[in-house]
């Protein structure tokens, strides 16, 4: 690929990663969108649970493999090294654009507290979940981790700078502010089904073990001593809910 073409690359994937991040709001949230999590007829329980459970899994595999130094080093090799992030959030968009698509709803009602001072609360928490999630992606360096910067410094014939370890903002509470806010949004729906439900036990399942035993392994050997010294006194989730809150 050229620098241009690689730009252009990294460009139109950025817009398609926004559309595919504002149509998660939606789909979670139950709003504006065509297809949303409990939208759509009921099929049989067992196929819907199935095929639910095989996108989901499919988004896991996708973002755990991706994301792993082994693979990009491989990766890298087929494709430019300035393209890589750009085409791991392509990757991530499509496999998310997926779930919207082929998502099986399952409407029984698990907690409906519409209309209620706790469904209020629940909503003013589902929309801070998401605000914690796109402010702390600028809190370490959004344009970084859409693979925007890394296409603007190849098309100034540049190295792009790596990222040094942070502890800025949220991070200096939290080592994982993005999936906290993450696990915030997935949790606090007023109108809670049986499908919605199945979407935030996974992905909050995932999201723990993901963290934990993978991202966190991948930190320390990026960020060495600086990384464990921060772990050892930071909780990874919510404050007073993670490992450092425990020591
Ligand atoms: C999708 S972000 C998720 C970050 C974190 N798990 C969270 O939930 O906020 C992953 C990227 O953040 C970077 N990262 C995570 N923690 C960092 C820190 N404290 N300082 C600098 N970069 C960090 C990693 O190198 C990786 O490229």
């Amino acid at each position: 690929m050229g620098r241009s073409l690689t730009f252009i690359y990294g460009i139109v994937v950025y817009v398609i990663f926004l559309a595919t991040f504002l149509y998660s709001i939606g789909f979670v949230g139950n709003m504006l969108v065509p297809k949303s999590i409990d939208s759509g007829a009921q099929g049989p329980i067992a196929s819907s649970l199935i095929i639910n459970l095989v996108l989901l899994s499919v988004f896991a595999l996708q973002h755990s493999i991706m994301a792993r130094p082994a693979f990009k080093r491989l990766w890298t090799t087929v494709i430019p090294q300035a393209a890589e992030r750009s085409t791991y959030i392509l990757m991530t968009s499509g496999a998310l654009i997926m779930i919207f698509a082929f998502w099986q709803p399952l409407p029984a009602v698990v907690w409906d507290v519409r209309n209620t001072v706790l469904g209020t609360a629940l909503t003013v928490l589902f929309w801070g979940g998401w605000l914690v999630v796109l402010a702390s992606t600028f809190m370490i360096d959004h344009f970084d981790l859409f693979g925007l910067k890394q296409v603007c410094a190849n098309l100034k014939k540049r190295q792009p700078i790596q990222l040094g370890f942070m502890e800025v903002g949220l991070y200096r509470f939290m080592c994982h502010p993005i999936m906290t806010g993450f696990l915030i949004a997935f949790w606090t729906a007023p109108t809670m089904t049986v499908g919605h439900l199945l979407f935030t036990f996974v992905t909050s399942g995932y999201i723990v073990i993901a963290v934990l035993r993978l991202e966190e392994r991948d930190l320390i050997a990026q960020f060495g001593e600086d990384y464990i010294t921060y772990q050892n006194k930071v909780p990874a989730f919510l404050p007073r809910f993670g490992r450092g809150a425990a020591k």
